[in-house]
């Protein structure tokens, strides 16, 4: 049995344990009910899945070597192997798929993403082992017809028990949901139409690591949602391999957003949901994989072993080496849960950034989130050695702990992101117009007197103090940011061919100009489902706390984007942008880290090395790369010119970006035209934007 260490290699034969080992003990029935408490230590909750015998395996004649003992305990019996694991709940192979959304705690999880906290629950295994079966059923893969009621998976389960609770609640919530993949470690949208596309992954000290121009689409019924989990599904990259007929080959992360709309609670709360559905990790050898698949399988059981640190899975020490062979003797630097299951005390840094995974999960693993993990395995001979290694790693998972920390979002946090957000887009303004060879004014609006911004110090009023409720000081700053966004964004643009637009370097306006054909081409093939309430919102943005200028590689250097003539085909662009209606991109949505605040213990967490995406990025995602207003306003990248007295004037049939709009209007307002909000409103509209 496995030492409270951690042991490489493959497991031993056990002699038959009398009673579970130490570090495996079910905690008590009491511990076991025990709602999380807010900043207490909190184990993962982990629970076990053994899925029936495949058609395959009963023909073959493989035998049951995985029994379920009863409360919380499942015994392994094989010739040379046997050992018995506890864990929160076992549910054995004629278990039902409501047995599991009941049991797993999984209703109690769906609560507390209500309340405010970052739930994650994630399914691991084997590949064919019944992972994307417990959290989705049957549905994502057969697309034609939905699966039977009774056999939809934790994910439908929950959304269900949202709605309903938000209903019973009578809360008044704003759901949205954002669904990625890890493939071959690159992070992809998978509701993002157009062909999929690696996405940054970055790390800021508030928000921890979050994936930059996430989409995120806002749902009200349990038809939309489910439509948005098959959308993304459908776009998961999948293959059929001996084991599995519809292999996953990349991590799915799908997570719920909620948001507390009343504008009167204040903190207010911000919780999410993630469904994680792990690629299973396999042997090359029997899932006869090769070519694209054994490089997909090297990538998944790479990034598996950087999280599990387990022994067992394949792995070239050389990421480039075929996996066919060879083994890793012993576990790599990057093994988080075996470092996290260790005492506090004793542990070392947990290398979260040896793998894009182990980055998205670092909040759940170690930090103020709360976890469930559902363990799956399959009960036959042949699957031996994989399923003991489940288990150990499940075990060892046990020991995990987080301090369950909720999201609150208070008036001076929104005051002062909102602040440095201004500080920001006001340093990139200087920067802008230094390299325009502008003078250095600053904008300002009509109905913004200056001393509504004064920089550092006097902010806005007596220094250090914030707004009285009902002042005018948020519709001033809010007029302040738009401004900011606005200008800087013009300053971006392309110079045309009269000069209108002050020109920077020649190499900006083929890039920019670039940038925004295959964005258009994607908002005219966007497919919404207007039949089920969803709305598309912006994807996800964060200051930069150093606003940088665009950095412009030579046209040459871009890929897919020889000399430009298929992106940027001049004059024809121009029709295409002015005939394009407004909302056919995705509509804004606050970024996610307004349910991402870290605590502070999570916030001395090493910041990541900057892991560009290869392939050929978005231009969305370049153009996020050039600081927080670029972002704030590239969701109007189709908007109408804005009127307005302070605007540079705009060639016929440029594209004119707009800042925020302002809430309650339909249409973007000349900047100089703030009407002065209700102090709710404001709130509320702050707490979108950040
Ligand atoms: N509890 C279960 N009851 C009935 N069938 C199941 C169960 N679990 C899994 N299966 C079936 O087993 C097969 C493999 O399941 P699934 O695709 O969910 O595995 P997986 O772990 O997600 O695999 P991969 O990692 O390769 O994606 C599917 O045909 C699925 O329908």
């Amino acid at each position: 049995m496995e030492p409270e260490g951690e042991r490489g290699g493959d497991p031993q034969p056990d002699p038959l344990p009398r009673t579970l080992p130490r570090g495996q003990e079910r905690p008590s029935p009491g511990e076991e009910r025990e709602r999380p408490v807010e900043g207490r230590e909190t184990r993962l909750r982990v629970v076990l899945r053994v899925r029936p015998l495949t058609c395959t395996e009963t023909r073959r004649g493989d035998q049951q070597v995985v029994h379920s003992l009863g409360d919380g305990a499942v015994h392994v019996s094989a010739a040379r192997h046997d050992a018995t694991f506890g864990f929160s709940a076992v549910f054995d192979a004629g278990a039902s798929q409501e047995a599991v959304f009941e049991g797993s705690g999984m209703r109690q999880l769906v609560e507390l993403a209500m309340d405010g906290f970052s739930c994650t629950v994630f399914a691991f295994g084997q590949t064919g082992s019944g992972k994307t079966y417990t959290l989705m059923g049957p549905l994502a893969q057969s697309q034609a017809q939905p699966a039977s009621p009774a056999l939809l998976g934790l994910m439908q389960r929950s959304f269900t028990c949202l709605l309903e609770q938000s209903r019973s609640r009578g809360s008044d919530l704003t759901l949205s949901a954002s669904y990625l993949e890890i493939y071959n470690e690159q992070v992809r949208d998978l509701l993002s139409p157009g062909p999929p596309c690696a996405l940054p992954l970055r790390w800021s000290k508030t928000r921890g690591f979050y994936v930059e121009n996430q989409l995120s689409v806002e749902f009200e019924s349990l038809e939309a949602i489910v439509s948005l989990l098959l959308q993304g599904s459908q776009r998961r990259r999948t293959s059929a391999h001996a084991l599995n007929r519809h292999s996953s080959r990349s991590h799915a992360l799908l997570t719920i957003h909620i948001r507390s709309r009343a504008a009167s609670t204040c903190p207010s709360k911000q919780g999410t949901l993630c469904f994680v559905d792990l690629a299973g990790s396999e042997r090359v050898k029997e899932t006869g994989s090769s070519g694209e698949l054994s490089v997909e399988a090297n990538s998944i059981n790479r990034s598996l072993l950087a999280l599990a640190g387990d022994t067992l899975w394949e792995c070239p020490a050389d990421p480039h080496q075929s996996p066919v062979t060879s083994f890793v003797a012993h576990p790599p630097a990057g093994h988080c849960i075996s470092l996290l299951a260790k005492p506090r005390g004793k542990r070392t840094h947990i290398p979260y950034r040896d793998s894009k995974l182990t980055r998205l999960l670092a909040r759940s693993l170690g930090g103020s989130g709360i976890t469930l993990m559902v363990a799956c395995i399959s009960p036959s001979s042949r699957c031996l050695s994989e399923t003991l290694s489940t288990l150990h790693y499940a075990s060892r998972a046990r020991r995990v702990t987080t301090r369950p920390l909720a999201n609150r979002v208070s008036r001076e946090k929104l005051l002062q992101t909102l602040e440095q957000e201004i500080h920001a887009l006001q340093l990139e303004n200087l920067s802008l117009r230094q390299q325009l060879c502008l003078p250095r004014v600053p904008v300002r609006s009509k109905g913004n007197p200056p001393k509504a911004w004064a920089g550092s110090g006097d902010r806005y009023g007596p220094a250090g103090q914030l707004p009285p409720e009902r002042t005018p000081a948020w519709p001033s700053l809010y007029g302040l940011l738009r401004d900011f966004v606005v200008e800087n964004e013009q300053m971006r643009q392309p110079p045309d061919l009269n000069g209108d637009i002050p020109a920077g370097p020649s190499h900006r306006a083929t890039r920019s100009s670039c940038d925004s054909q295959p964005l258009l081409r994607s908002a005219r093939s966007l497919h919404v489902p207007h039949s089920h309430s969803v709305r598309h919102r912006r994807p996800d943005t964060t200051p930069s706390s150093v606003p940088r200028l665009p950095k412009l590689s030579p046209a040459s250097s871009r890929p897919s984007c020889p000399g430009c003539p298929q992106c940027c085909p001049g004059p024809v662009d121009a029709t295409m942008l002015q005939v394009l209606p407004v909302p056919p991109v995705p509509q804004p949505v606050p970024p996610e880290g307004s349910a991402g605040l870290l605590p502070p213990g999570q916030e001395d967490m090493a910041a990541p090395g900057s892991h560009q995406p290869h392939g050929h990025p978005q231009p969305h995602q370049r153009k996020r790369s050039h600081g927080r207003s670029r972002s704030l306003s590239q969701q109007h990248v189709l908007h109408r010119e804005l009127p307005g007295p302070e605007r540079v004037p705009s060639p016929e049939g440029r594209v004119i970006p707009s800042a925020p709009p302002w809430p309650g209007l339909p249409e973007p307002r000349a900047a100089g035209t703030v009407p002065l909000l209700q102090w709710e409103e404001a709130l509320d509209w702050l707490a979108e934007q950040i």
